[in-house]
């Protein structure tokens, strides 16, 4: 169902953070998805099928992809479906990628950190970015895999090794806190869900999730008290998926729509369609800090500018401060484990 083009421009221009688009260019992106056999990674898929500015959908896992790519393959949908399985098919999923969206790797279950995934997740994405740095250097790579705030360290350590590390190329997809506030703050209020708009900057663990509450759109009061429920709720949305789903992995649907948003975002951007997210991406948007998530304009090249975190309340100010040190732990710990290996 594709708006007027003049609703389009306004809704983006109202709401930077959601606005989606079916305009159409020459090219014709190719979208990898690593993982593509997963708990996200399928829902993943079939969102990315249905997106009409997808033109070839390389569906890559180590076990599982045939049989997910005949699936898909069957919507009457126009992107080409092709299935790589095994490391030694990784080079032809990648290659010639215009994005890249990474699922890949091992979810929580109750009682874990996303931390607690790095001694099996950081291998998953380093290996991931070593053939993606000799098969795709030029593609834009969305990093899901936790714990986002040290794979996207790890992956950007391993692009520099080979010596195309470009930071504008490399995001954490946080777009799932985004969802989550947007779900929360309208819930709440009771705004209309799809033009609700909250920015949430910092990182994807804990504290480091800081949702904007002074900046939603429409415009909103919230009480102290509620900003001082909402926040840890937003915070620890994943945990709350995590136990309901009670060992069972951790969220899958809102992550692939989440992905999918944020995987259509990337395509629009390279289609020249400038448009804002919020992602964690290597920025200088919070002093000492190397990695930082805000809103941030993307365009042909990914990251066109960073927009910051703007004008921030003094509680979420205190928010932000308290998250720098977490993320600096974080991002050293990626950071070492490339360059220790
Ligand atoms: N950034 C975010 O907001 C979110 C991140 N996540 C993270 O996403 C990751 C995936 O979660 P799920 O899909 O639920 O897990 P899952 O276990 O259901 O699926 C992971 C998939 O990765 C595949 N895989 C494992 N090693 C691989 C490799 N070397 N190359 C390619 N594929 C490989 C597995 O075969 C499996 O199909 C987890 O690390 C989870 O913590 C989950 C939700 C939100
Ligand atoms: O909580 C988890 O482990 C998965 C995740 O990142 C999220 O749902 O935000």
């Amino acid at each position: 169902m594709a708006l007027p083009a003049k609703t389009l421009v306004q809704a983006a221009a109202n709401s930077g953070l959601r606005a989606v688009s079916v305009r159409h260019s020459s090219q014709a992106p190719k979208v990898a998805l690593l993982g593509a056999a997963g708990g996200i990674g399928q829902p993943l898929g079939l969102l990315l099928k249905q997106d009409p500015l997808v033109a070839h959908l390389a569906l890559y896992d180590v076990v599982n992809t045939p049989g997910v790519a005949a699936d898909l393959s069957h919507i009457d949908s126009n992107a080409k479906v092709t299935a790589h399985t095994g490391p030694k098919e990784l080079y032809a999923a990648v290659e010639n990628a215009d994005v890249i969206v990474i699922p890949a790797g091992v979810p929580r279950k109750p009682g874990m950190t996303r931390d607690d995934l790095f001694n099996t997740n950081a291998g998953i994405v380093r290996d991931l970015a070593a053939v993606i740095a000799k098969a795709s250097p030029k593609a834009l790579i969305a990093i899901i895999t936790n714990p986002v705030n040290s794979t996207v360290p790890i992956a950007s350590e391993v692009l520099k090794k080979a010596g195309v590390y470009d930071p504008k190329r490399v995001f954490g997809v946080t777009t799932l806190d985004v969802v989550r506030s947007q779900a929360f703050v309208s819930e709440l209020k009771g705004h209309d869900a799809t033009k609700t708009v909250v920015p949430v900057v910092g990182g994807h663990a804990g504290i480091t999730i800081i949702p904007l509450l002074s900046q939603v759109t429409p415009s909103t009061k919230f009480s102290e008290e509620e900003i001082a429920k909402l926040t840890p709720r937003i915070q620890d949305a994943g945990t709350e998926v995590v136990n309901a789903k009670a060992g069972a992995g951790s969220a899958t649907l809102s992550m692939a729509l989440a992905g999918a948003r944020f995987a259509n975002a990337l395509v629009r951007g390279i289609k020249g369609e400038k448009n804002v997210q919020c992602a964690y991406v290597a920025s200088d948007a919070v002093k000492g800090v190397e990695y930082f998530s805000t809103p941030v304009e993307l365009g042909p090249n990914g990251v066109e500018k960073i927009l910051g975190v703007g004008k921030v309340s003094a509680f979420e100010q205190k928010l932000i401060d308290a998250s720098v040190p977490e993320l600096n732990k974080n991002i050293a710990k990626g950071v070492a484990f490339v360059k220790g290996n």
